[in-house]
């Protein structure tokens, strides 16, 4: 895949992998116990959106939960390769939102079924554009933040991280390889939590004390959703 491939990876991308729990305070919030390994699971690349388009609360969904995330954007093929070497195949990062259906996720888990209605549906990972690897020269250092109708909800450095964004990769490309323009959200910080319809999400990501990237988008039910191509 061309370079101008990878940045358009929203487009072009194969696999959006997400890794939950990655946060011990979401983990206490949530009521979960701290994870012995990453927990993995899958969105479609259907679900990406972008700027300028709305997040839609799927069919039957009465509790929607923000999570804001660093993503990861993968420049070249990775398979089983090592921490200390797996970040020569990083491309750059993307500042992410895994929406969640969190009274589909919290029904399917306890009754042993798949999240893949929770986390999969469309428009479920709201993503910034492409920003290049060299602005974010140490990824336990980035700081993600996300307002709700201008209150702010989230938080937080990348430092905080159990498994930091090298272990993260090096062991999802033990049993997936990672291809060009693939996406690895790691994990959402404390305060995620319910939004509604007509409510405005803001979010950004910053590094070395500089804003990197910011978005705004806004909530709504199916009847008022519009796309753009
Ligand atoms: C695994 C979860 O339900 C939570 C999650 O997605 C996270 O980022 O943490
Ligand atoms: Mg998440």
């Amino acid at each position: 895949m061309s370079a101008e491939n990878i940045s358009n990876f929203r487009k072009f991308g194969k696999k959006i992998i997400c890794v939950g729990r990655n946060y011990k305070a979401l983990a206490a919030e949530q009521g979960n116990p701290i994870p012995e390994s990453p927990i993995v699971f899958l969105k479609p690349t259907t679900s990406y959106i972008e700027p300028g388009q709305d997040i839609v609360i799927p069919p039957g969904c009465n509790e929607f939960f923000h999570e804001v995330e660093l993503g990861v954007v993968i420049g070249t093929r990775a398979k089983d390769v090592a921490e200390n070497d797996v970040m020569k195949h990083v491309a750059g990062y993307a500042l992410c939102l895994d929406m969640t259906a969190m009274d589909f996720q919290l029904a399917a888990k306890a009754d042993g079924q798949p999240w893949a209605l929770a986390k999969g549906f469309d428009t479920a990972c709201p993503v910034s554009e492409f920003i290049p690897k060299e602005k974010i020269p140490d990824t336990s250092a980035a700081r993600l933040w996300l307002k709700v109708d201008g209150d702010m909800k989230q938080d937080s450095s990348t430092s905080d991280m159990i498994f930091p964004v090298p272990h993260v990769l090096s062991y999802l490309s033990r049993y997936f390889t990672l291809e060009p323009g693939d996406i690895v959200l790691t994990g959402s910080p404390a305060g995620a939590g319910p939004v509604s319809r007509d409510q405005v999400i803001d979010a950004g990501l910053e590094a070395g004390g500089q804003a990197l990237t910011s978005f705004t988008f806004s909530i709504c039910l199916e009847q008022t959703m519009h796309t753009i191509d």
